[in-house]
């Protein structure tokens, strides 16, 4: 994937693009094969919601991912191409898909050397899968497995912006309209400043947000679940509840995620939509993987206690957290998967042998940093096909507590507690869980939130769990 020039005059860009383009025109003219290019342009720190708000038609597939506290996020709308599929063999299609691209992607990058250094250029595949391998239902509107490589790409990195046009020549392109088009998104880009977006409409209300109801009916799973697990050698069950709820106004995505990135900088904010009305948003804790220059971490994450309303309440529950063995139990769980995980695709996973608690604005959990070298010849998606799903939301064994999930709760998960995330030209990699998160469509919203069923666990305590999930992300929807 040869990367050509680097020049810093933006007309002389644009012309030196121009012959670039004209000379892949010509490739697939001849070739009469469409030719996959990738345009990467220093701009300025514009943020991600901005790009949404004012550059990204409504009916273009979307995908946006920010973590505030590090300041990193990507946004990609349109798309250049797009792969579907579903089944037992959807990481490794997707994988194969990827590959089959980028290897033959022809890369021209105006970006700076810190750029191509942080791989914030290049072409970044955009990948969601569901948390089952074959939809349930079909309700959730998304495939088992998505690749998307966006038209728009916008990557940002402190104070540092790149943008990056893909896009499929072939026999019939024409090079003067795809410039034009660059030029004006540039352009429009520039005008945008570095401001952070606001909306200006839906400023943040009281927190008026759907009540969930008495919780019965997942009280009554979680006993059956337990009384399972007397019976079967399952030693965990990830249960979880969706609150479906109408709003006398249609939700607005973007202030919800405005409100989220406020509320958690900590977390992964982020939104995924094909262009159809629906979209899956929402601020995880969880990162399922991030992989930068060859130097990968995923984060083990279970075992849960409430914020307290000072810190000697906070430390006080974060302490009980610490020493409450059902909780460690819990939590080992996913540990010992992940090491074990890392280890059968030749990964040798570094780690503290004992969690710290990582506190979010409304909850604390326990957490374990796992570190690893990643060779080259490792693929990301081979990492996140054999972490995905962990004990943090399937349990343990894996099949046998998916089984019990089929059985136990009467939606489908579709997009929930499943890896969302891009693999990049550089082989970096970035995939999150999307958990604490929600499907919207107009004035319809599912809310989503599990809790791990241990022997021991308590019916109304895990109930209590998922009420308070549920209700910071329905507050900061509406
Ligand atoms: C499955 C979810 O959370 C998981 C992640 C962290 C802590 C968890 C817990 O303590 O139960 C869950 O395993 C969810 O929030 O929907």
């Amino acid at each position: 994937m040869p990367v050509v020039s680097h020049c810093s005059d933006r007309d002389q860009t644009l012309q030196s693009a121009y012959r670039f383009l004209d000379r892949r025109l010509g490739q697939a003219r001849q070739s009469h094969q469409p030719q996959l290019v990738s345009l990467s342009f220093d701009i300025p720190p514009v943020d991600p919601l901005m790009v949404l708000a004012r550059l990204a038609p409504s009916s273009d597939r979307h995908l946006y991912l920010e973590t505030p506290a590090a300041q990193r996020s990507v946004v990609g709308f349109g798309a250049a191409l797009v792969y579907e599929t579903a089944g037992a063999r959807r990481f490794a299609q997707a994988r194969r898909f990827i590959e089959q691209w980028r290897s033959k992607t022809h890369r021209y990058s105006e970006a700076g050397p810190a750029a191509a250094l942080s791989g914030a250029d290049g072409p970044r595949f955009f990948c969601a899968f569901t948390f089952f391998a074959d939809s349930q239902d079909g309700e959730t509107a998304f495939p088992a497995a998505t690749v998307v490589l966006p038209q728009w790409q916008l990557v940002r990195q402190g104070g540092q912006g790149v943008l990056t046009l893909n896009y499929l020549v072939t026999a019939t392109s024409d090079v003067d309209t795809i410039i034009d088009n660059l030029a004006n998104q540039l352009r429009a880009v520039e005008r945008l400043g570095t401001a952070p977006w606001r909306d200006p409409l839906h400023p943040a209300r009281l927190p008026v947000q759907p009540v969930p109801e008495a919780g019965q009916q997942f009280r009554t799973a979680v006993d059956r679940a337990l009384s399972h697990m007397t019976r079967h050698p399952v030693q965990k069950i990830v249960l979880a509840h969706a609150l479906d709820w109408v709003s006398t106004e249609p939700i607005q995505p973007l202030a919800a995620l405005g409100r989220l990135r406020q509320r958690y900088p900590d977390c992964h904010v982020f939104s995924v939509g094909q262009g159809n009305g629906k979209t899956f948003m929402g601020a995880s804790p969880e990162r399922l993987l991030s992989l930068t220059q060859g130097q990968l971490i995923t984060d083990a994450l279970a075992g849960s206690a409430p914020r307290g309303g000072a810190p000697f309440q906070d430390d006080y529950l974060a302490q009980g957290l610490l020493h409450n063995p059902k909780e460690r139990g819990e939590h080992r769980l996913v540990v010992e998967f992940l090491a074990r995980q890392l280890r059968s695709v030749g990964l040798w996973p570094q780690y503290q042998p004992r969690p710290k608690v990582r506190r979010l604005s409304n909850i604390q959990h326990l957490h374990t940093p796992m570190r690893a070298r990643v060779p080259r010849h490792i693929h990301p998606l081979h990492i996140v096909e054999a972490l995905h799903p962990t004990p943090a939301v399937a349990g343990v064994p894996t099949r046998e507590a998916c089984d019990q999930i089929l059985r136990f709760e009467d939606f489908d998960r579709g997009l929930y507690a499943a890896p969302l995330g891009w693999v990049g030209a550089n082989g970096d990699s970035e995939f999150i869980v999307g958990i604490r998160s929600a499907l919207v469509a107009d004035t319809w919203v599912r809310l989503y939130a599990g809790a791990g069923i241990v022997a021991g666990s308590n019916p109304d305590r895990e109930w209590a769990e998922i009420k308070l999930k549920l209700r910071a992300l329905g507050e900061s929807l509406v």
